[in-house]
């Protein structure tokens, strides 16, 4: 047998029928639904007076247009959001399915409950139409988004038609220094590959940085693989992994847990696989990073300065150019110098109970500089409750911080938590593009950790200064 990677596998796994050409047919074993991309695909389904297919296997809930105050009134207000969401708790009843409403504690961003419920594992296919999908690769599953027209076609039958990516290995050695985090790794990564770097390709993430990493921490690596524009990102399971999944709710138990677990620990890939594209990135060489315009791979170390148009060639020099007159930014400031209004943690990128204990950690015992909003929504209720028994929430609200219900929020401009015109973000979230948090605000990407620096000096800052 041809030796394999890991996406090989889990690909070969899954087809159901090969056409000559290439073309796939191949089983979903998880399809999430969030209100955004999936009422015409119900609206599709009832027109054709279909059913869906599995509905078992299909995990809908609201995030992306909820309010994230407390009583979630703006539905009354914002009449697409309230279409969006309502039509999304008619079709999930409807058709019954697994359905987490915001009355429900489980309920939050789509691509932090499917992990937390155990709907992820290892060596599923696992599809959403929402590009971020890739954070579920963390378990070693081949996740991926998909346009509205294939979840309607996943409802109707389970299957999802696919051409097959090519290979790429990213491989982080070695161990991280203090104060930098998976998201400093992922931004990094793109600031490598850049965010073309990845097309064509699925990402395996290795080396021993990443195996050191908990399963919070690949998620956010995983999360941003379509930042740097491969179909999919995934890690190869391991203990850490197993650790995370056995006992959740839909978990395997019993004899299925042993049965799964055995298959699991093939799911690796082998020594001589083939890769058509492989990158190295020494873990030591990471510092905290930043990103400072409209592209993801607008990134630096903090210790950087601004640079300048000319720093770049070909059609990257206009682009930057534009990105830094939409930013306000002159070439040779230097980030740590940047000034900011608004402190956003959160999102399916860094949403999670790790990342509200590292900017916790930060913030204990301080408060954010005066004139600040800063407001921290966790990814799930779940992990809001987790981290008010953990005294985190006190320390946010104490240090000034907005403690929300969760949702995407300001992690794009969908619902009310918005920046206003020429307002500057430090955010948690994954996309820095223009407008991106509202009309004429300003993003600047970090991890959970920096933002909270940010939050108590009023600027971009290094957090290495702050531990
Ligand atoms: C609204 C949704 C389709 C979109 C996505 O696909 O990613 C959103 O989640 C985002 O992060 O931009
Ligand atoms: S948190 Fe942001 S990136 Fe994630 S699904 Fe919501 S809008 Fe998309």
């Amino acid at each position: 047998m041809s030796p394999k990677t890991l996406y090989d596998k889990i690909w070969d796994a899954h087809v159901t029928h090969e056409a000559d050409d290439g073309t796939t047919l191949l089983y979903i074993d998880r399809h999430l639904v969030h209100e955004v991309t999936s009422p015409q695909a119900f609206e599709g389904l009832r027109m054709a007076n279909r059913k869906v297919h599995a509905p078992d296997k299909t995990i809908a809930v609201p995030d992306h247009n909820v309010p994230t105050t407390e009583g979630r009134d703006i539905f009354i207000e914002n009449e697409e959001s309230r279409i969006q969401v309502e039509a999304l708790d008619t079709n999930a009843r409807e058709f019954g399915l697994h359905y987490y409403p915001v009355s429900d504690i489980r309920q939050g961003i789509v691509h932090i409950v499917g992990p937390e419920q155990g709907w992820t594992l290892p060596g599923m296919t696992v599809v959403c139409g929402d590009s971020h999908t890739a954070t579920h690769g963390a378990f070693g599953a081949l996740a991926h988004g998909i346009g509205t027209s294939e979840v309607e076609h996943v409802l109707a039958t389970q299957t999802l038609i696919q051409k097959k990516s090519k290979n790429m290995k990213v491989e982080i050695t070695g161990k991280l220094a203090p104060g930098v985090t998976a998201k400093d790794i992922t931004l990094a990564v793109i600031g490598k590959i850049g965010t073309a770097g990845g097309t064509g390709h699925v990402i395996e993430y290795c080396g021993e940085a990443i195996r050191s990493m908990s399963m919070e921490g690949r998620m956010t690596v995983c999360n941003m693989a379509i930042e740097g524009g491969a179909r999919a990102g995934l890690i190869a399971p391991d203990e850490t992994t197993y650790e995370y999944v056995k006992g959740r709710p839909h978990a395997p138990k019993g004899a299925q847990w042993e049965a799964a677990l055995a298959w699991w620990k093939t799911l690796t890939s082998d020594e001589d696989a083939h890769w058509d594209k492989v990158v190295t990135i020494r873990g030591e060489d990471i510092a905290p990073v930043v990103t400072w315009g409209t592209s993801p791979e607008d990134v630096l170390p903090i210790t950087a300065a601004i640079p300048a148009p000319e720093d770049f060639t070909g059609g990257k020099i206009d682009a930057v150019r534009r990105s830094l007159e939409y930013m306000d930014l002159k070439p040779g400031t230097p980030l740590s110098e940047i000034a900011i209004d608004t402190v956003f943690i959160g999102s399916c990128t860094n949403g999670r109970i790790e990342d509200l204990r590292a900017a916790a950690a930060i913030l204990k015992g301080r408060k954010i500089k005066e004139g600040i909003r800063a407001m921290v929504v966790p990814g799930s209720g779940l992990v809001r409750a987790q981290a008010e028994e953990e005294g985190l929430a006190e320390i946010f609200t104490e240090a000034g911080f907005e403690w929300r219900l969760p949702g995407c929020s300001m992690c794009l401009a969908m619902n009310p938590d918005q920046l206003a015109p020429g307002e500057r973000c430090a955010a948690t979230s994954n996309r820095n593009f223009e407008g991106r948090q509202g009309r004429g605000g300003r993003t600047h990407l970090l991890s959970p950790a920096m933002a909270a620096a940010a939050a108590v000096t009023g600027h971009l800052t290094d957090v290495r200064d702050l531990i």
